[in-house]
């Protein structure tokens, strides 16, 4: 288990985290930019010292060990690649220094450059990839060694649609066959649903709220973690009375209206998204967004259903 309470202030910033993370499980930090998600990854690293606090993992207290010292894997959003290694050395640096022998080394950096698609540039510098090349180099150190606790800052931050798709199943996968712990840092709310068992959503340096994606999402604990995780239909008092509900604030989440129903509402916004469009439509005075296979027009009547019982009231 992965166990920690730390304290790290910046000027005009505090962290104040403690947090645990089972053996082989996957978790998520979500927040915004500023929140403090990279501050903490670097603490547990020890590439940051805390004020106060501690780090253990399987019953060793990290706290007082420089990072090289703590085995974990990490990968940063400034890649640090070794510039004078090709990417193949890159990879297989950490495997040389915990002193692997050379048929397991090679078999490991193949297989690597391999999922990750770098087989052709196994011989080239870091300065001769793109960014996201450069990225799957990163992704492969950080894996190559089979860390027990891994780190990941982003990891696909920098891929194109297509790679971050991929890669985001083959970490995955990777992560769940190695049963690797990790803590994850990500502002995308789908990279960490699908890749993490729970997710932590900080703010303002302090974990706000802690839980598996399903539970979060469904009852993010206030309206601020609510329209972070991208819910649209935030009623307030007046609202969910229009609607038929307490005059209370309230949650509506997406899949609680669907097109076709006894009620008439007005398209306002209808937003093109690829496999799904999202609409914006008025239902008498209160604005609301759904979302469908297909949608009919902007401006046009629609029937619409509503499903109350799906709404969460917000306490206090
Ligand atoms: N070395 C430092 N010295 C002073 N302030 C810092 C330092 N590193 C980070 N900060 C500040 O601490 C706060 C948290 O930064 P951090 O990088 O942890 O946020 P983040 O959640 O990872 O953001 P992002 O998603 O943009 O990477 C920010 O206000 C940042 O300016």
């Amino acid at each position: 288990m992965l166990a920690l309470a730390l304290k790290k202030a910046f000027p005009g910033f505090r962290l104040e985290v403690a947090l645990e993370v089972q053996e082989g499980e996957v978790l998520a930090l979500l927040g915004p930019s500023g929140s403090g998600k990279s501050t903490l990854l670097k603490l547990v690293a020890g590439l940051l010292a805390p004020e106060e606090g501690y780090v253990c993992f399987a019953e060793a207290d990290l706290t007082p060990l420089p990072p090289e010292r703590r085995k974990v894997g990490f990968l940063f959003q400034d890649y640090a690649l070794f510039p004078h290694l090709s990417v193949a050395d890159n990879i297989a640096f950490g495997l040389l220094e915990a002193r692997w022998p050379k048929a397991a080394r090679e078999e490991r950096v193949r297989e690597l450059l391999e999922r990750m698609e770098l087989t052709p540039h196994a011989r080239k510098r870091p300065t001769e990839l793109s960014g996201g090349e450069q990225q799957r180099v990163a992704l492969a150190r950080a894996l190559a060694n089979r860390p027990r606790l891994l780190l990941l800052d982003e990891p696909l931050g920098a891929l194109d649609l297509r790679l971050r798709e991929e890669l985001l199943l083959f970490l995955r996968k990777t992560l769940k066959e190695e049963r690797v712990t990790t803590l994850l840092v990500t502002h995308d709310q789908g990279e960490a649903f699908l890749l993490a068992q729970r997710v932590a959503l900080m703010r303002e340096g302090r974990i706000v709220q802690v839980g598996r994606p399903e539970e979060v999402y469904a009852r993010p604990i206030d309206p601020w973690a609510a329209r972070f995780l991208g819910h649209k239909n935030l009623l307030s008092p007046e609202e969910s009375r229009a609607l038929g509900l307490p005059p209370k604030a309230h949650l509506l989440p997406p899949k609680a209206l669907s097109l076709g129903g006894p009620l008439e509402a007005t398209v306002e916004e209808r937003l093109f998204y690829g496999p799904r469009v999202g609409l914006w439509v008025r239902l008498g005075g209160v604005r609301l967004y759904l979302e469908a296979g297909e949608g009919p027009g902007e401006g046009e009547r629609v029937g619409l259903s509503l499903d109350l019982a799906q709404a969460v009231a917000w306490e206090g």
